[in-house]
């Protein structure tokens, strides 16, 4: 039988900060090593604030290929015929700005998470996408892994029953006394904080296994509730806790989910509590590694337990990037994964924990309202 092409996928790149670096190693990881044939990662273009720093990350992080291009504006890139796809791994709050400039220069689009500073913002987003007849996907790469995947069959099997609580948390230690007040975690003019830049992830394992599951029928959290603790050196909340309640008349299930700039993550990080058995989700839990599954019995004793354990060739960025370039191939304008709508159920939480909490950005910063 003969061996079909794989499709050579072609990513402009803006921004070389610390993200933007683990996204390109994992593009350049020859996707064999995970079993996927059919696409093929190429960076073609690289935009910085500075043309310097472009190529400084082309010769350090892409392997110093010749043939990448740098340029010292990201509208160079959005302008470049050469590049099927932009990836932004810019702060938050420049996130709307970047993809309304990249979608209208008629660019598909990943953006990294939280895709937008609000749920306006994303609306405008999602419109310019359709208009310009672009993909556009908020990178919740949490979504796109193996495990992950394994998680959801396990849930929506039947052996466990229905999901009734979920808890989740993520949390790292910024060392927040001791870095600068204009560090992205900090500086409210970035977004800086707990829930928007940790919340996504607690979030993501509430949408796979509650909102996702089919007694819920899609159906948005009846209730959302928000609590945050604010820091004193800038006043973004350095521990966030909300909770999200699905309709009694369908899933009936709950989730706690919490995220913290100033702890370490607990163990486990999700523990997905079923009527008859327990996941649990070992940290950190946007990529985690392994996980297991507590079978009970009719008097809710333990009778079994499974572990399971993933491994892969690099950070596991590379599986949304295999689903952007599936997507696009196949001239899809939205993940079925992590389409448009869970992006939109995500920024309509965190604007309501936002409101309950009392976070309030900088005037000027949201650029939708
Ligand atoms: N999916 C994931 O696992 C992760 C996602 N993220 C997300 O990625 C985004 C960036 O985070 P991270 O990479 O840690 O941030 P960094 O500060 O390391 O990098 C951000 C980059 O954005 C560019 N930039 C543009 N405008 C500004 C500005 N005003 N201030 C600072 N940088 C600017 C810079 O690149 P240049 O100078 O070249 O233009 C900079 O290097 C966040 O939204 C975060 O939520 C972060 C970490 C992990
Ligand atoms: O997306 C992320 O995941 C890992 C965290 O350390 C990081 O701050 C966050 O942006």
């Amino acid at each position: 039988m003969a061996s079909v092409q794989p499709l050579e996928f072609r990513w402009g790149i803006i921004s070389t900060g610390m993200i933007a670096t683990a996204f390109v190693k994992d593009l350049l990881v020859d996707p064999k090593t995970r079993d996927v044939q059919d696409v093929i990662h190429k960076v073609v273009a690289v935009g910085s604030r500075s043309v310097q720093k472009a190529q400084e990350f082309i010769d350090t992080v892409a392997g110093g290929d010749k043939a990448i291009k740098a340029y010292g504006t990201y509208e160079e890139v959005y302008a470049d015929k050469d590049v099927d796809a932009i990836y932004i791994g810019t702060p938050h709050t420049y996130h709307y700005v970047n993809a309304l400039d990249a979608i209208k220069a008629g660019k598909n689009v990943l953006c990294e998470k939280p895709v937008t500073c609000n749920v306006a913002e994303l609306r405008s987003l999602i419109s310019a996408a359709k208009e310009h007849n672009v993909f556009f996907m908020e990178a919740v790469w949490t979504r796109f892994q193996p495990l992950s995947l394994e998680v959801k069959k396990i849930a929506e099997e039947g052996t466990l029953g229905a999901p009734v609580v979920l808890h989740a948390d993520l949390s790292g230690n910024f060392g927040i006394h001791k870095i600068a007040t204009t560090h992205r975690i900090l500086d409210p003019a970035l977004g800086g904080g707990a829930l928007l830049d940790l919340g996504p992830y607690p979030l993501v394992w509430a949408i796979i296994t509650l909102y996702e599951n089919p007694l819920n029928k899609l159906s948005n959290p009846t209730t959302i509730t928000g609590n945050m603790l604010k820091t004193p050196i800038t006043d973004v909340d350095s521990s966030t806790a909300f909770t999200l309640t699905f309709s009694a008349a369908k899933l009936a299930a709950q989730a706690i989910l919490t995220c913290s700039i100033t702890l370490n993550s607990p163990e486990p990080g999700v523990i997905i509590r079923f009527e008859k058995g327990t996941i649990k989700i070992r940290p950190p839990i946007y990529c985690p590694k392994e996980f297991s599954v507590e079978y009970y019995g009719d008097n809710g004793k333990l009778v079994r337990e499974e572990k399971r354990v993933f491994e892969y060739v690099g950070g596991g960025w590379h599986f949304q990037a295999d689903e952007v370039a599936r997507c696009v191939r196949d001239g899809k304008k939205e993940s079925s994964l992590w389409g448009h709508n869970k992006s939109i159920l995500e920024m309509e939480i965190f604007d309501e924990v936002r409101r309950q909490g009392g976070y309030k950005f900088p005037p000027g910063v949201e650029k939708v309202v």
